[in-house]
């Protein structure tokens, strides 16, 4: 049976996936069709799929599959386009929805510009690599460890923020050749699960440009959950404070490391990019 698929094309800051709302379009393999779609010459391109559904726990639900159809229990970026989908298709009138993901219920508020969502905060909970033993108050100098790949030495700090993430401050960042270290550092043994990897320079207080190789989907233009990771990496190593403006290839993302809570909160643009329809062989 040959179905239509309608899907929205949005981006935060460059990272681009399709979004389709399965309460009206059903998907059966999302992970084959991720990696279909998401080829750039023969499918609609994208960094991965995006499905939108219904949840008995919180208000929407989202599943994330990288480009490569793998799934990842959470993304930034995507979270602050399905606020923007939700409202201004008009599938809520909430400013603040709750979002079921893998990694646990988010919260988005909507901040609106002419009836129509232009930013959303995320509250990206709490930074699951942060040492038990800290107090919250000051930077908590923590070791790198030392990871060495083709003979070279690094210093990477992991974090997850739902994801699992791996962040190497470098002094010169246009120095990294990140398609080729991108992938060793992915599939680097110390990372059974592969891992998401941000390069990041400190620019001035509380400026930090990063570049990403992300899980399944290779050279991103930003990444939301590496961006949150890059910023508490940079706190708890005494290179930032508590917030920090991260600038990615396609944007920057602020992040704030709420003292109160020790929840991570990421605001940034969401953009519609176009609706499409594609035929789907079932
Ligand atoms: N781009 C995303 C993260 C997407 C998932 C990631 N590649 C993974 O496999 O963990 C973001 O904005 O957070």
């Amino acid at each position: 049976m040959t179905r239509t698929i309608k899907f929205t094309k949005m981006h935060g800051a460059g990272n681009d996936y399709i979004y389709v709302d399965t309460t009206r379009f059903p998907i059966e393999h999302p992970e084959e069709l991720s990696k279909i779609w998401s080829a750039p010459h023969t499918g609609i391109g994208s960094d991965g799929l995006v499905l939108i559904g219904t949840s008995d726990k919180a208000d929407f639900s989202m599943r994330i599959f990288n480009a490569d159809g793998s799934e990842a229990r959470m993304c930034g970026n995507a979270s602050r386009c399905i606020g923007k989908y939700l409202f201004d298709y008009g599938l809520t009138s909430k400013t603040k929805i709750m979002l079921d993901t893998l990694s646990g219920i988010k919260v988005l508020n909507l901040h609106l510009a002419d009836g129509k969502v232009n930013s959303v905060t995320v509250d990206m909970g709490i930074p699951a690599d942060e040492p038990a033993d800290y107090d919250g108050k000051g930077a908590k100098p923590m070791k790198e460890q030392p990871i060495e790949v083709d003979g070279e030495r690094y210093a990477g700090t992991t974090v997850s923020m739902g994801n699992p993430h791996l962040v190497i401050f470098v002094n010169d960042i246009e120095d990294v050749d990140l398609p080729v270290i991108g992938p060793k550092l992915e599939n680097h043994p110390l990372f059974p699960e592969r891992i998401n990897v941000e390069f990041a320079q400190i620019l001035g207080e509380g400026k930090i440009r990063m570049r990403v190789w992300e899980r399944g989907s290779g050279i991103t233009q930003a990444c939301g959950t590496g961006a949150c990771a890059t910023a508490v990496a940079a706190f708890l190593t005494g290179r930032a404070g508590r917030d920090s403006t991260v600038i990615m290839d396609g944007g920057s993302l602020n992040i704030r490391w709420d003292i109160a809570t020790r929840h991570v909160l990421m605001t940034g643009e969401a953009t519609k990019v176009f609706d499409g329809e594609i035929e789907l062989i079932d």
